[in-house]
């Protein structure tokens, strides 16, 4: 649902002499981390994907941007592995993964972020942790315990209760520790905002920003428009599983300015 802040709201919370994000590193410098060529994929007749491509590099934090069945959740799951992809590739970090199973993913770099977060819920706070950590022991080592709970406070407060007992707002940050404690080179973020208090959103984006300063790549995946300006680089638009669109680094206001782009897309006014 578009429940939170629309185009108009978003334009004007833009800063007029906004910089490129702190994050944002001359694109010509790296290689892609992650690349999704010419994808397709779906459940039945025809597919739902339409051929996607799509390019993450170090540092960057994208946005992919599409009103209610756009196909976000489904490229999520043929990113996570959860659906086979039937054509076109994924590659991360120069690996091709298009057929890699899921639970192998988070072993070439890749950690995602489920919109329902996935937690196991009658696991406490630490044992949801203490799994991921030995999930991603055989990773270069950029996260431990201790510099989450200095990311992220109130999971270190909660670290003996059981998941399903905390607030959402500490669901989402136990999900992200968790995917950061995979160490990973990319992170999906499904819907970070679903069902949190601006102010706990704020916290969160945050840490992404940080995060992304520090070289990781992050796709966000929003339908919150006003969330997805505010703090990605550049976005691609996904509409009836295609990219119709793509918002380029420094474009977000121009875009934010075109009623019709926003509304023929997004369904916002
Ligand atoms: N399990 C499924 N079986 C068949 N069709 C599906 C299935 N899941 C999704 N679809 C269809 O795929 C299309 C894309 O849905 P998807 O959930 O990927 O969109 P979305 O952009 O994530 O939407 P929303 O923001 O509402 O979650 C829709 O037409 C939807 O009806």
């Amino acid at each position: 649902m578009f429940s939170i802040s629309g185009a108009s709201s978003a334009l004007a919370a833009w800063p007029k002499c906004r910089r490129t994000p702190p994050c944002a590193k001359p694109i010509w410098e790296f290689d892609a981390m992650l690349t999704v060529s010419n994808l397709t994929a779906g459940y039945g007749v025809p597919n739902i994907l339409q051929g996607l491509d799509i390019t993450v590099r170090p540092g960057e934090m994208v946005g992919l941007v599409g009103a209610n069945g756009a196909g976000k959740t489904t490229l999520v799951r043929v990113l996570a592995g959860l659906l086979p992809a039937r054509g076109g590739s994924i590659t991360i970090n120069g690996s091709d993964t298009t057929n890699v199973p899921a639970h192998a993913r988070p072993k070439l770099g890749l950690a995602i972020v489920l919109e329902n977060r996935n937690l196991f819920g009658e696991l406490t706070v630490a044992e949801n942790l203490r799994l991921a950590e030995r999930a991603g022991a055989n990773r270069p080592k950029k996260f431990d315990i201790p510099r989450i709970v200095e990311m992220f406070p109130a999971v270190g407060e909660k670290m003996a209760v059981r998941c399903d007992l905390l607030s959402g707002g500490q669901q989402q940050m136990v999900a992200i520790a968790r995917a950061l404690l995979l160490q990973p080179d990319v992170v999906i973020m499904d819907e970070p905002s679903t069902g949190l208090a601006p102010k706990v959103v704020k916290a969160i984006l945050e840490v992404l920003r940080g995060l992304c300063s520090e070289g990781m790549s992050i796709v966000l995946i929003e339908q919150n428009i006003g969330i997805a300006s505010s703090v990605t680089q550049r976005a691609y638009v996904l509409s009836t599983g295609r990219i119709v669109h793509h918002v380029a680094d420094g474009g977000w206001p121009a875009f934010l300015h075109d009623p019709h782009l926003v509304s023929r897309y997004l369904g916002q006014h």
